[in-house]
């Protein structure tokens, strides 16, 4: 998952954009990158690292313009190297800069047909870049640059590219695009300020990012929707794609999106708190004589459920781990080496919330088991007399093609396993995962029963539809074993 930000301003925004990305950094830790608009030209600064490590003065110095993008990359696709940090540009048609939240699941294919049919040639290895050149292509079919011309170029773009995708990006001499897939599978939502010198807008991959810079959310991006704002603060919207089965990533609202942000009119932290609950009550109704002392969420994304499922159940809520906010998300790590070590430098127990205690550990999710393996022998190492483990999501037994990199149904912990294999394999007194049909409902929540998800790492129906070969490609060119052997050529 990655981090985009876009704005149209009446002053400098690389200092918004800079706040914006450190905002999104929780979707992002690999590289970071900001493009703005200066005059006739565009300026651009990326690399690899942490917002905070990409950027320093004299770069940011560079980024002087009032319309600007901005990304923060959690790569699935490619490598992981600089020079596919975003936004990626294009000098023809007028000069465009994209970044790109998402994956495309038929960037192969595109890759071929941009370089036979629009002799295009596309210089990384990245889906991101190969999207960049597929709206360059539809836009100079367009000989114009007007609302009219772009929005024809997007439909162009949403017939031929499949998969998960938002997206911002600057057009010179037009101002800022924005699109979202059209089943609306990665989020975009839309937001303004008014100033004595006008309206301002930002569009970004979660509403948190507004918040902070005092923008107002007016609303989500729709799926399949075009925006433009133009370089003098104009907005133009359409639909530029056929209607299609809406189906938002849920694991947005498990494990990506911060708590605080609202997503299709959803709050992140409710949805959690939601599932908490609907948990709890699955414990109740499996376990009714449960001897549970104290429930200890695994921080940081689980604590939302964690204290409602202590509220459901009856019973003490503990901070037993604490967690060292210097180290980053660990899911996100790009090896299964880094993001095994870091569990144990993230995540210290504290023993008396442990000691002869029978504790109920709470994490939003297990996909590879590296967290939850190393917690449960922490809270026995600590004197638990026993541990069970609950998790907010049901079991991850298919790969995510969306943007979510977990390409490689081997490395999954559930993949080829039953719920008792698993807890074996965790090393857990018992363990309990929610269902589907419940993650479905408590995220939907009572405003919008019966609202669909993509929930394909769950279930494995793939919303746009996946050519059958596809899964071996991906697993080839991105499982942790094929990243080895790519960093160490
Ligand atoms: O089964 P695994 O492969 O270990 O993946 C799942 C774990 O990874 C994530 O935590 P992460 O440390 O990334 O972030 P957090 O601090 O937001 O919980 C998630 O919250 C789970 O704890
Ligand atoms: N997680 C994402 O959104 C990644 C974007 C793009 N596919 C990349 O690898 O850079
Ligand atoms: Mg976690």
């Amino acid at each position: 998952m990655c981090g985009i930000v876009g704005i149209v301003g009446h002053s400098e925004v690389a200092g918004l954009l800079y706040d914006g990305l450190t905002m999104l950094q929780h979707r992002g830790q690999d590289a970071a990158g900001i493009a703005t608009v200066h005059g006739s030209h565009l300026r651009v600064h990326k690399g690899n690292g942490l917002v905070r490590d990409v950027f320093d003065a004299k770069s940011m110095a560079l980024l002087e313009g009032q319309v600007g993008i901005a990304h923060c990359r959690y790569p699935t696709a490619g490598s992981e190297g600089s020079d596919e940090a975003q936004p990626f540009y294009v000098n023809s048609p007028f000069g465009i800069a994209l970044a790109h939240n998402g994956n495309l699941t038929n960037a192969d294919a595109l890759r071929r047909e941009v370089f036979e049919q629009d002799r295009r040639n596309v210089n990384t290895g990245s889906d991101s870049e190969v999207l960049l050149n597929v709206f360059a292509h539809e836009l100079d079919s367009q000989h114009a640059l007007t609302p009219d011309a772009v929005f024809a170029a997007l439909e162009g773009v949403n017939r031929r590219v499949k998969g998960g995708y938002a997206v911002v990006c600057t057009v010179l001499g037009l101002g800022l695009v924005a699109f979202r897939d059209p089943h609306g599978i990665r989020p975009l939502v839309l937001g303004k300020r008014s100033g004595a010198a006008g309206d301002e807008f930002i569009v970004a991959s979660e509403s948190v990012a507004l918040d902070v810079l005092g923008f107002e959310r007016v609303r989500d991006v729709a799926p399949g929707e075009g925006i433009i704002i133009t370089n003098s603060g104009e907005l133009f919207a359409r639909q530029c794609a056929p209607a299609a089965p809406h189906a938002t990533c849920i694991f947005e609202y498990v494990y990506f999106a911060r708590p605080d942000s609202m997503m299709e009119e959803i709050s992140v932290h409710k949805a959690r708190m939601r599932m908490g609950v609907t948990l709890g009550e699955k414990i109740l109704r499996e376990r009714p004589d449960h001897d549970i002392d104290v429930v200890i969420p695994i921080p940081d994304t689980s604590r939302d459920s964690a204290l409602e499922i202590a509220n459901t159940l009856g019973v003490k809520y503990r901070e037993g781990f604490i967690k060292n906010r210097y180290v980053g998300r660990t899911f996100i790590m790009p090896g299964q080496g880094e993001r095994a070590k870091s569990v144990k430098r993230k995540l210290n127990p504290i023993p008396l919330e442990f000691r002869n205690r029978v504790v109920l550990l709470v994490d939003d999710s297990i996909v590879r088991g590296t967290t939850s393996q190393q917690i449960v022998q922490m809270a026995r190492d600590a004197g638990a007399k026993k541990v069970y483990l609950a998790s907010a999501a049901p079991p991850v037994r298919h790969p995510n093609v969306y943007g979510i990199d977990m390409p490689s149904r081997e490395e999954l912990v559930a993949h080829g396993r039953s719920e008792k294999e698993i807890e074996e394999l965790l090393g857990c007194d018992w363990l309990i995962y929610q269902d589907l049909a419940d993650l479905e409902t408590a995220v939907a929540g009572p405003k919008f029963p019966g609202r669909r998800f993509d929930s394909s790492c769950f279930n494995g129906e793939y919303v746009t539809g996946i050519d059958a070969d596809y899964f071996e490609r991906i697993q080839q060119q991105r499982s942790d074993e094929a990243k080895k052997k790519r960093r160490a050529s």
